[in-house]
């Protein structure tokens, strides 16, 4: 396949070389490269496809790296990485030496800072702002935020601190999505802004007829220009991002690249206040089924675009829809039980538990603080919430976790998703700190490590255990060792265990898998050693100090930081017993996450069985030597 028009921009602002006239056709060009390039990496599509016209006519207009242009969540960044010299990256988007799926400073000056945890951009652009206008530099601040993000508390924040920057512009990305159908109050009022015909008819009228009234001279220019706000805010009801001091434009055709183009010419202009774009845009839009189905399209893997498959009929084999299909059974004889979301039903599983149950299922948008807080309310007056979110997004409700739950001590279930290292979407992404947060705050932590025990101790923690209480989970599907491992209910495992063992490796949830593997590699070396598998984190199963004690040499390995991690508290639980031998901790060092598949993180991360298997030999050695 070829693109001209866009092998002809290879470096910003190369796209102003070309005329006006091929800027739809420029668009059609990137569409079709998305799609092909998306889906043979995988990575986000109906996302990006939803913005090829809306990016295209920001390139127009904005110059970089003056201008800077920031995205919420920043999935939809893809058209503007083709119009900053990175294509030639697509072939390896998500990948280790490839480029990131998220904007990336470290890849270009034009990407004005990173992103990945939604409803966060404005505050950032805000921020950016703030300091132009303190430095009294030029240049425009774009955001676009999503209906979805706009579904998140801190936009609100944002919005309530924005005061008169009129070097701001917001574009808000209107396409009724946020991963699955937008819910919630601000879903239904954009609604109404899109479709309420007194509102838009009369607007586009005034619009017009304020824009003929002749100005002339600097003085009256101003005069006017006020008068003609308050002749707009006096004749049709002024819109809540009006009230909060934005300027407010649309709502407007978001596929349209030329009246796009000309609107925002017009708003890099010296403005009298912020502006708020409303723009209308299909996420999906120039693939048929994306368009049908923009949710299934949202975050692909590699993908057959001849033979897509109906995305209901195929429930991925996944922890996720395990722990959905099994919390839904726990629904039908515990009346207590609800299941809450924020803004991800497909991505946690809850999709079979609302499907079941849904007067006690609740999706409160990209709002992970309240979905807490909200569960804290259901459970102070004897519900049984579940709330399930990734790792990552509950590092967003940290508080709400400590002020709200864990002080009353309420009836809380917390299904961390995405536990572990992730494949894919990098260093934003990663659930691996939530193990050291929830223990420091003395919530007792689950780890399953395949769907039998995920059903055995999701059952446990539902129907006996009481409290504030957390079960984790790797994204994806179980793997095939870690599947063959019988259900044995107990708190740890010490599995086939060999006699006179002296080494013992010791894991949790996926990681296990490293450490069986280590297992083998140690036994070709002529190492016997035993593989420990704790399934409840914390507090440290009773007894696993005393079984532990009986070695030389105890290595740990989780994917997880460090700091806080269970290595760490259980390394200290051994010098407390009394215990002599040599501990040995793999761990997440944070500081170097890139987008990559779980295999290259874990080898990155030495918590592959090689790295394992090299470290006990190391060991040994220096003890004989
Ligand atoms: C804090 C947080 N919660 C959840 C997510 C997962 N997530 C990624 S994109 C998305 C929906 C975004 O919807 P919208 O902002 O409307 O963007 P669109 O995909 O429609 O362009 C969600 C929920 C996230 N990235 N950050
Ligand atoms: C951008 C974002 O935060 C989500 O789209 C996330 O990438 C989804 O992750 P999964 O693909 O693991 O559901
Ligand atoms: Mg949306």
């Amino acid at each position: 396949m070829s693109y001209p028009l866009l092998e002809r921009i290879n470096a910003p602002g190369e796209i102003k070389n070309l005329p006006a006239s091929d800027m739809p056709a420029l668009c059609e060009e990137i569409r079709q490269f998305l799609i092909k390039s998306v889906s043979e990496t995988g990575g986000h599509l109906s996302s990006n496809l939803g913005v090829v016209e809306l990016t295209v006519a920001l390139h127009r207009v904005l110059d970089f790296p003056q201008d800077k242009l920031l995205f919420d969540v920043g999935h939809q960044c893809y058209t503007h990485k083709l119009l900053t010299g990175r294509r030639e990256g697509f072939a390896q988007l998500r990948r280790k030496n490839g480029i990131s799926g998220f904007p990336s400073p470290r890849e270009s000056d034009c990407d004005a800072f990173i992103a990945g945890h939604g409803s966060a951009a404005l505050s950032t652009a805000i921020g950016i702002a703030r300091a132009k206008k303190l430095k009294n530099e030029p240049g425009k601040v774009v955001v676009i935020v999503g209906d979805g993000a706009f579904t998140g508390g801190m936009v609100y924040e944002g919005m309530n601190n924005v005061s008169k920057l009129n070097n701001l512009i917001v574009i808000l990305n209107d396409n009724k999505m946020s991963i699955s159908k937008n819910v919630g109050q601000m879903a239904n009022y954009l609604t109404k802004l899109r479709t309420d015909p007194k509102y838009s008819h009369v607007k586009a009228h005034m619009e017009t007829t304020l824009e003929r009234i002749p100005v002339a001279g600097d003085a009256l220019v101003r005069v006017l220009q006020g008068g003609k706000q308050l002749i707009r805010r006096g004749i049709y009801k002024s819109t809540m991002f009006e009230e909060m001091g934005f300027q407010y434009i649309g709502p407007i055709d978001g596929h349209d690249v030329g009246m796009l183009t000309h609107t925002l010419t017009n708003l890099r202009g010296e403005q009298y206040a912020p502006v708020f774009l409303h723009v209308v845009t299909k996420k999906g839009r120039g693939l048929k089924p994306a368009e049908e189905n923009p949710g299934e399209f949202h975050a692909v893997s590699s993908i057959d675009l001849n033979h897509l498959t109906d995305p209901e009929l195929s429930p991925k084999d996944s922890f996720s829809s395990t722990f959905g299909c099994a919390l839904a059974d726990l629904g039908d004889d515990e009346p207590r039980l609800c299941g809450i979301t924020a803004a991800m039903k497909y991505g946690t599983g809850l999709n079979f538990f609302k499907h079941r149950h849904p007067g006690r299922f609740f999706d409160v948008g990209m709002a992970e603080e309240h979905a807490v807080t909200f569960a804290a309310g259901l459970a102070s007056q004897g519900l049984l919430p579940v709330v399930a979110i990734y790792s990552t997004f509950f590092q967003r409700a940290y508080d709400q976790i400590i002020h709200d739950v864990n002080l009353m001590q309420l009836d809380v279930l917390f299904a961390v998703d995405r536990a572990g290292l992730v494949p894919g979407d990098g260093a934003t992404h990663q659930g691996i700190y939530d193990v050291a947060f929830f223990s420091n705050v003395n919530i007792p932590i689950f780890a399953p490590a395949n769907y039998a025990e995920l059903r055995y101790w999701l059952t446990y923690l539902v129907r006996e255990a009481h409290g504030p209480r957390m079960i984790r989970y790797a994204r994806g599907g179980e793997n095939p060792a870690l599947a063959a491992l019988p259900c044995t209910g107990a708190r740890y495992d010490v599995l086939d265990p060999v006699d006179g063992a002296r080494v013992a490796l010791v894991s949790y949830g996926a990681e296990t898998e490293e450490i069986i593997a280590a297992k083998d590699l140690l036994a070709q070396h002529g190492v016997q050693a035993d593989c420990v598998k704790l399934t409840q984190l914390y507090p440290l199963p009773d007894g696993v100090c005393d079984t532990l004690k009986h070695y030389d040499t105890i290595l740990f390995a989780e994917d997880t930081v460090r700091t806080g991690g269970i290595g760490e508290q259980l390394g200290f639980a051994m010098q407390q017993c009394g215990w002599q031998g040599e501990f040995l901790l793999h761990a997440v060092d944070n500081s170097h996450l890139l987008h990559a598949n779980v295999p290259e993180l874990r080898k990155d991360q030495q918590l592959d069985a090689a790295a394992l298997c090299t470290d006990i030999l190391n060991a040994l050695k220096e003890k004989q030597a």
